[in-house]
C-alpha cells in the first residue's frame, strides 16, 4: 500500500496491466502538490527563469525516463515545460493511469527540487 510520497519514491516502474480506479488516482494525486489529474492524465507545469533551465530539466527528466522505461509527454516552451504522465498499456491498450504514472511524478519532482540554483 502506497501511503506517503516517500513511497512512492521509494518505487520503480514495472509493465502495467492495470489501471488504476478513479478514486486511487485521485488518492495518490493527493501525494503529489503541484500535479493536477487532466482528462484522465497526472499533469504539472514546471517553470524556469530561461530556456537553458528548461532544457536542462527535460534532458533530466529524460534520463529518469530511460531509467524507468516509462515516458511522459512534454510540451516545452521558452518558460516551461508541460508534463503529462498516462499509461498506454492498461485497459486493454485504450490507456489510462498506473502507478507507475505516480511513481515517475515523485521522482520528476524530485529533480526539479534538486536543482541548487533556484529556477
Ligand atoms: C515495455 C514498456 O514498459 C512499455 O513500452 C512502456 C514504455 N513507456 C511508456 N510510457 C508511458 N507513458 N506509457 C506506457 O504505457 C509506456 N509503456
Amino acid at each position: 500500500m502506497i501511503s506517503t510520497h516517500a513511497d512512492l519514491l521509494g518505487h520503480n516502474c514495472h509493465p502495467a496491466k492495470d489501471a488504476l480506479s478513479a478514486d486511487e488516482a485521485a488518492r495518490l494525486a493527493l501525494l503529489l502538490p503541484g500535479w493536477s489529474l487532466e482528462d484522465g492524465k497526472l499533469v504539472r507545469t514546471f517553470s524556469f527563469n530561461n530556456y537553458y533551465r528548461t532544457m536542462a530539466f527535460v534532458n533530466a527528466l529524460a534520463y529518469l525516463s530511460h531509467a524507468e522505461d516509462h515516458h511522459p509527454e512534454m510540451t516545452v516552451t521558452y518558460k516551461n515545460c508541460i508534463v503529462r504522465y498516462d499509461t498506454h498499456s492498461v485497459n486493454n491498450g485504450q490507456g489510462g493511469l498506473s502507478i507507475n504514472d505516480f511513481i515517475c511524478a515523485a521522482k520528476a519532482g524530485l529533480l526539479f527540487h534538486s536543482a541548487a540554483v533556484k529556477q
